[in-house]
């Protein structure tokens, strides 16, 4: 048997049942186009609603397993989004390195890893990598974590959102075709903003690619900007169809990449509904839908 690999997370089979209701449902592969995927939105932050400790900082806030529900997070959905501030300052992974356990042992063999590790198949279960990147600002190479993984067959290529009129580089462009990741361009401008892409529009493209579930993780503007309903009036219902927040116990205190969005229309409360509270280790896991 091939060793297991150092970073393989385990996340007991219990735990993921509490998470159930909150998560898309199970479908099967290569289920038709969606007009709009499953949305979860999902992130971790401090006690003093930070992300990270300053602008451009990868911050760790999960514990270890925190972290593992995370990257069962990963699995039970079709891709995971960030924005461009996130993957310049993170250099992210964004596959899953999980495996399941029946109970809250270490599994013996890489037979019985899960996914991201030995065991088989190694891609069906990992989410594929978008990043929103209007302007192009990500400076990805073959070097890139993401990248890195891909090539190594521990996920997927990312798919790159860029506006239509910004220049990708060949070589660049190359960097992603070989890993199975692409360019997309989608038109800015269609909400209040010139430079953003309208939430509506990210996820109805995503859909018609056959994306069906997707996590949002991050990173503050992303976040914000999406508890805002998008910055479009007529779009502030029904963007987003769970929340799975991880809370730290931890102040970073003034400075942070603070979770924090614009007031609603009316100065409204935003909230959540349907809420329940998992302790994991030394953090806390929030799940809930968004009341409307
Ligand atoms: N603790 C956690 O769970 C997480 C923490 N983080 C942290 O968050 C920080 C990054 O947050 P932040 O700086 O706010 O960056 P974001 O990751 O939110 O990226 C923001 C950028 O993404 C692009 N973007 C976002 N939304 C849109 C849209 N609708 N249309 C077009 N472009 C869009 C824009 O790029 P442009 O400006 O080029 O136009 C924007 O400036 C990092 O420090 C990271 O470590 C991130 C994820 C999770
Ligand atoms: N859930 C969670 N907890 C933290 O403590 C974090 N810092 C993050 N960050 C998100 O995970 C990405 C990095 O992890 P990988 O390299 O992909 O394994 C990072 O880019 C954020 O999206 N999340």
């Amino acid at each position: 048997m091939p060793p297991l690999p150092p970073d393989q997370l385990i996340f007991p089979a219990s735990q993921a049942a509490l998470l159930e209701p909150y998560l898309p449902p199970l479908h099967p592969q290569n289920a038709n186009p969606v007009n709009k995927p499953f949305t979860t939105l999902t992130y971790a932050h401090s006690l003093d609603a930070s992300i990270a400790t300053l602008p451009g900082v990868r911050t760790t806030l999960s514990g270890p397993q925190s972290k593992a529900m995370t990257h069962y997070l990963r699995t039970r959905h079709d891709a995971i989004l960030i924005g461009a501030g996130t993957a310049v300052a993170d250099d992210p992974g964004l596959n899953s390195r999980v495996y399941v356990h029946p109970t809250s042992s270490s599994p013996s063999t890489a037979a019985e890893v899960g996914v991201g590790g030995g065991g088989e198949p190694p891609l069906t279960s990992q989410p594929r990598p978008i990043i929103l990147d209007p302007r192009g600002r990500w400076e990805f190479t073959a070097e890139s974590k993401v990248i890195r993984l891909a090539a190594a067959g521990r996920g997927h290529g990312p798919w790159v959102v860029v506006a239509p009129g910004t220049v990708v580089e060949e070589g660049r462009r190359e960097v992603l075709e070989e890993v199975g990741g692409r360019v997309i361009r989608l038109a800015t401008g269609q909400n209040q903003d010139q430079d953003r892409f309208g939430w509506k529009d990210v996820l109805g493209m995503l859909g018609g690619e056959g994306i069906r579930s997707v996590m949002i993780e991050g990173g503050g503007e992303v976040i914000n900007s999406l508890l805002a309903g998008g910055g479009d009036e007529e779009e502030d219902e029904g963007l987003v169809d769970a929340v799975i927040v991880t809370i730290a116990p931890t102040w970073f205190g003034q400075g942070g990449v603070v979770v924090s969005p614009p007031k609603l229309k009316g100065g409204e409360a935003l909230r959540l509904r349907d809420v329940r509270w998992c302790p994991l280790g030394e953090d806390v896991v929030l799940c809930g839908r968004i009341a409307r």
